[in-house]
């Protein structure tokens, strides 16, 4: 078929026709163009693309293997897909599918042979190079002329490469924000995902990391025990996980310790613990509430940009009368609260601590670390429920609890056992000497 450019000098591309093309996400009015190397370019439209109103848009570099074949070494298919979806659920739009683009631009027969290449070892970028071709060949000039030529002015990109938002705004389109398609890695593409993150500068390729899905609430009420306040202070449930041998472990997040928090008023870690695992102490895992986070900070050395401190839900740090001030300020004006305590042993006075929280109307706290935080409330005799989660491992762990010689053992009753995986989760009454 001849082109339908006939010879002519312009090189820019060349409206060639229009025509609808039904599609399981609706009919797109496709608008047709060939550029001056002989590639045609669709526009496949939803409503009025014209006018200021930036319009939500996709460059779709060809991919035969992940658009047509569901090829699982790349995202691409995917992407089209969805931003075919997204279009047409928004009912204005484009996605201009760019032929003579597979391959990031070196073509179909030259993306094959760097398969070949990361099957021996190379990853996406270098595969390209061992070849002797560029790692990406394309340009966006003539997309944005056959955008320009449908009258669009302004988009909201959908798209995780920042190279296609250059590309355009070089050529005199607006890109007013980038939606990012990220998809879901499967294990054939995650190092490609990988890549294109780490050496092509794409934004989140497998979307932000992974926050861990919503599941039905544990009712853990057994192992809270019998939560009621005591003389000046919370009830206090101290829970941890141990290796079989007895040392502290690390701990992944679970539904039943998130359940433990959202059953409890506030939550306290030491501030070594932040330091180590920053974590946010909030309740995701389960649907519930998340209780008031405290830091136990006698220096009020925790970095202000520690997840702690976020604004998901309220914290009060624990410090000493001497601490920097101009912090504590810093510290306050952004919405944390700062309470001065005596100083005590291994760094605060516990008991000031508690009965501060219980003047400020918390009925019940749990205890989750580290070490020498669940040590010193042991010595204290401020321990009201121990919850002990048995990991299943054996010298994995770090610091055992060492309570001191000077205290004497502690009794414990009213055990509960509860099952969660290979886990096992105990816990009792502990016993007032
Ligand atoms: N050379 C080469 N091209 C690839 C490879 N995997 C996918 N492609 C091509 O890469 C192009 C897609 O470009 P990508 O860089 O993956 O993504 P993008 O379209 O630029 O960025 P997004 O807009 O976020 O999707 C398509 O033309 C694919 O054929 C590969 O391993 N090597
Ligand atoms: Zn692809």
């Amino acid at each position: 078929m001849p082109s339908q450019r006939n010879g002519d000098a312009d090189s820019t591309p060349v409206d060639v026709c229009s025509v609808v093309i039904p599609t399981p996400y609706g009919e797109f009015l496709t608008r047709v163009f060939e550029t001056a190397a002989g590639h045609p370019y669709l526009a496949l439209i939803k409503g009025d693309v014209t006018g200021d109103e930036p319009v939500l848009a996709r460059l779709h570099s060809e991919c035969l293997t992940g658009d047509v074949l569901g090829s699982l070494r790349c995202d691409c298919g995917v992407q089209l897909r969805t931003a075919l979806r997204r279009v047409a659920a928004e009912g204005r739009g484009v996605v201009l599918y760019l032929t003579g683009q597979e391959g990031r631009g070196i073509g179909l027969v030259n993306k094959l042979r760097a398969y070949v290449e990361q099957d021996f070892g190379a990853d996406t970028v270098d595969a390209n190079l061992r070849l002797g071709l560029p790692a990406d060949l394309r340009d966006y000039a003539d997309a944005a002329h056959v955008l320009g030529a449908i009258g669009v002015r302004a988009v909201r990109l959908m798209s995780n490469n920042p190279a296609k938002a250059d590309g355009l705004r070089a050529n005199g389109i607006k890109v007013e924000t980038m939606a990012a398609i990220p998809t879901s890695a499967h294990h054939r593409n995650a190092g490609y995902l990988n890549t294109k993150a780490n050496r092509m500068g794409h934004v989140a390729p497998v979307g932000s990391e992974l926050t861990e899905l919503p599941e039905a609430p544990v009712d853990v009420h057994r192992l809270m025990g019998d939560v009621e306040p005591r003389e000046g202070r919370p009830y206090v449930v101290l829970s941890y996980a141990q290796t079989v041998d007895g040392r502290i472990a690390e701990r992944a997040a679970d539904p039943v310790s998130h359940a433990l928090r959202a059953a409890s008023d506030a939550v306290i870690v030491g501030a070594d613990t932040i330091e180590r695992d920053d974590p946010q102490l909030t309740v995701r895992l389960v649907a519930g509430a998340s209780p008031l986070r405290v830091v136990l900070d006698p220096d009020l050395r925790t970095r202000p940009a520690a997840r702690v401190f976020a604004d998901d839900a309220s914290t009060t740090v624990f410090t000493t009368e001497g601490m920097d001030a101009e912090k504590a300020a810093a510290l306050r004006a952004s919405g944390v609260g700062i309470r001065a305590v005596p100083a005590g042993p291994g760094g605060l006075d516990l008991g000031a601590v508690l009965s501060d929280l219980r003047a400020a109307g918390v009925r019940s706290v749990l205890v989750e670390g580290g070490a020498g935080v669940i040590a010193a409330m042991l010595a204290a005799g401020l321990v009201d429920r121990l919850v002990v989660a048995m990991a299943p491992s054996i010298g994995a762990g770090s610091a055992q609890v060492d309570i001191g010689p000077s205290v004497d053992a502690l009794r414990l009753s009213n055990r509960c056992a509860y099952l969660a995986g290979d886990d096992l989760i105990l816990a009792w009454d502990v016993e007032r000497p």
